[in-house]
């Protein structure tokens, strides 16, 4: 089977209590569609059998989109829901015995909050670690933040992805950024939000804007994409189908009102102001 692919950028987690009223699989799929490209299901107060029901309908959508699901917690609901994998924190089962039990092919996160536990889970396998709660959050009241600095020791000292979590909102993203995070993960910002797509949309470009890759504000370019003004630092086409995740995926890419050839995209430069349409075929049902 292998492991997925764990390249995310944006990490979406549910919350039911945020949004009455809207469905979890459609608040999410939302998220998704936004450039959500990592999703747990986290539901505290819920049964077992409930969990499991909506491990199974988010396993659902998340196939469709071709994107990672975590179990937050329930390495047996991860199983029996065939998820992608869980995440643990300090006080859930151990990593070396989640390991043991789900083996190397599934995704294992673990909850950090110091530099310390960062390199042991590092050193234990953990395919990410969670760094937070940066800020203080209405998600996990009364746990006190670690505030940037951590996210800047872990920018440092910490070799596998490292998510930064925890009352992360548009409003304080790039101060996060600024310290180091390259992967951001949310919950009410998201879900809570009236219109979860346009969030996870604008957090999305936001985390782009300080790419990994080290792109300086400078190398950015604004371009058209499906409509919407996006900031990218591709040089080629092929590059900036990577950068949204579809280079593995059936899309037809439009530039300028043609259609453009898969085999040109390596050789066609990403120039200012240009004109993009990215149709992706979504698969299933
Ligand atoms: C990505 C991510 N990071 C941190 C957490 C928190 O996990 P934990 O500390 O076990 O707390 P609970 O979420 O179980 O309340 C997370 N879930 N996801
Ligand atoms: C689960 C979790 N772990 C650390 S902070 C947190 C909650 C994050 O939620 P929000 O994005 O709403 O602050
Ligand atoms: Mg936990």
């Amino acid at each position: 089977m292998g492991k997925p692919n764990i390249t995310f950028r944006l990490y979406a987690i549910t919350g039911e209590n945020y949004h009455p009223g809207r469905s979890m699989v459609s608040v999410m799929e939302q998220a998704i569609r936004g450039g959500a490209d990592i999703i747990q299901l986290r539901a505290k107060d819920t049964s077992k059998r409930e969990l499991l029901a909506q491990a199974y309908a988010l396993r659902e959508l998340t196939r469709r989109y071709d994107v990672p699901l975590l179990i937050n917690d329930h390495i047996d609901v991860a199983l029996a829901a065939e998820a992608d994998g869980v995440h643990l924190g300090q006080e859930d089962l151990p990593l070396a015995e989640a390991r043991r039990i789900l083996g190397e092919d599934r995704i294992i996160g673990i909850s950090t909050h110091n530099i310390a536990q960062a390199l042991e889970a590092q050193a234990g396998g953990a395919d990410y670690i969670g760094v937070g709660p940066v800020y203080p959050t209405g998600t996990k009241p009364g746990r006190q933040a670690v505030t940037t600095d951590y996210v800047r020791e872990a920018a440092a000292q910490v070799r596998i992805p490292f998510v930064a979590i925890g009352g992360i909102t548009l409003d304080n993203v790039d101060a996060v950024l600024e310290a180091g995070a390259t992967r951001i993960c949310a919950v009410s910002a998201i879900v809570g939000s009236d219109q979860p797509a346009e969030t996870a949309r604008a957090f999305k470009q936001r985390i782009r804007a300080y790419n990994a890759h080290g792109a300086s504000a400078s190398s950015l370019k604004q371009v058209l994409i499906n409509g919407r003004q996006e900031w990218t630092d591709a040089v080629t086409i092929a590059g900036l189908v990577e950068q949204y995740g579809l280079g593995a995926k059936r899309i037809v890419v439009e530039l300028n009102g043609v259609i453009l050839a898969r085999e040109a995209w390596l050789h066609t430069s990403v120039d200012e102001g240009a004109k993009l349409e990215l149709v992706h075929f979504v698969g299933g049902g």
